[in-house]
């Protein structure tokens, strides 16, 4: 038996006034599998908040249907809607407590004060803010603000529950233990989570499937191990993190492995999911698994110049230039071991895994 979807787009674009033909959500069409985690990945401007509007009903397609369990819901407004929106500046009251603001909600529906108190009570304990209740807005941190829209959302207990950006302005500790507190939510609950995010770790560490967006249209829909390993083309593939890439003299197509010919090696590559238009084609590689060949070792690239070697914290990032003048970044653990090389060294480059993804440079049809 199939899941029945929670949400559907079909082929929803949304122009904005005054940008008469340029529009910013391009004919998406979307499917989200009722207790699944969806996010929308994409860079600033691609359109991720837009959809999210429409999805809530704030904001009205232009062309196309959205549909709740199957129902048309494109003309109904957000109250009518089996979903909740978490926005990016929360929207809380500030000078309410925090049993007031989780319990607004319950009490615009007219829900019984005593039986809106327990059910406030032990929505604040899902989220580990239990004796906060009578707490104001304005005397918590940004992760206990948070973590009241995630309450006031949740206590109405929404078939879909939509956020905007969740973990947004937060250090990094906050956003690790928010992030896993989210996901923790969403399995317990079996609610639908869909989230907009341009953060890819987010993205891949909380959600069942990703879509991929740019300038408003889908790239690539997957699960994160999809979108890992088989980048649909090279701005997936450098969205993901495979942002080391080489454009190669040439390609050769085989069954198994192609070849992209850089300088006069032959690289052996995973066929590309896509066939290339004229942008060609690009080898991804993950920066942290390339390595300088050892001395007397042949890589699969080189030999290469180190022109910089930069300390980024947990890494160096070394810098190094192709002969036909590429530049190719990776990167080196600090407590790997291995001494990155330094700036002036004539080096060959090496990968885990043997073979290396071939993606197609600009948006193409499928292969
Ligand atoms: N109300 C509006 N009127 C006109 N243009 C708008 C409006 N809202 C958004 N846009 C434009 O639509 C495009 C997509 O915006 P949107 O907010 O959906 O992108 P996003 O991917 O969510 O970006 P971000 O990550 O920066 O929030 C942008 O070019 C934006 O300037």
């Amino acid at each position: 038996m199939t899941t029945p979807a929670a949400i559907e787009l079909d082929a929803v674009s949304k122009v904005y006034g005054g940008r008469s033909d340029v529009p910013v959500v391009d004919t998406v069409s979307l499917t989200i599998p009722a207790g699944s985690f969806v996010s929308l990945l994409g860079p600033s401007g691609s359109g991720k908040s837009t959809i999210l509007q429409m999805i809530g009903g704030f904001t009205a397609p232009t062309s196309g249907r959205i549909l709740f369990s199957g129902e048309d819901v494109t003309g109904l407004p957000p109250e009518r809607r089996p979903c909740n929106t978490i926005f990016q500046d929360l929207g809380l009251f500030p000078h309410m407590t925090v049993a007031g603001n989780v319990g607004y909600g319950l009490t615009l529906r007219g829900e019984p004060a005593a039986r809106r108190a327990t059910k406030v009570e032990a929505m604040l304990g899902l989220v580990d803010l239990a004796g906060f209740s009578g707490r104001r807005i304005h005397q918590l941190s940004g992760g206990q603000r948070q973590r009241v829209a995630l309450a006031r959302a949740l206590v109405l207990e929404p078939s879909v529950l939509l956020l905007d950006e969740p973990l947004t302005g937060l250090d990094e500790r906050l956003r690790q233990q928010l992030r896993d507190e989210i996901g923790r939510l969403h399995r317990r609950l079996g609610a639908t989570f869909l989230a907009v995010t341009h953060n890819q770790d987010e993205a891949l560490a909380l959600s069942d499937v990703v879509a991929v967006l740019r300038a408003g249209r889908i790239e690539q829909i997957g699960s994160p191990r999809e979108l890992f390993e088989r980048p649909a083309n090279a701005f997936v593939a450098r969205f993901v993190g495979a942002d080391a890439t080489i454009k190669p003299q040439a390609v050769e197509p085989g069954a198994e492995s192609w070849t992209a010919i850089v300088g006069d090696r032959r690289i052996a590559c995973t066929p590309p999911p896509r066939r290339a238009d004229a942008g060609g084609y690009v080898v991804a590689l993950r920066p942290e698994r390339i390595r300088a060949a050892g001395p007397g070792e042949t890589g699969d690239l080189g030999p290469v110049d180190v022109v910089a070697a930069t300390y980024k914290g947990r890494d160096v990032e070394v810098e190094t230039r192709l002969g036909d003048g590429q530049t190719l970044k990776f990167l080196v653990p600090v407590h790997g071991g291995a001494a990155p090389p330094s700036p002036g060294a004539r080096i060959d480059l090496a990968w885990t895994p043997d073979r290396a993804l071939l993606v197609a440079e600009t948006r193409a049809a499928e292969a």
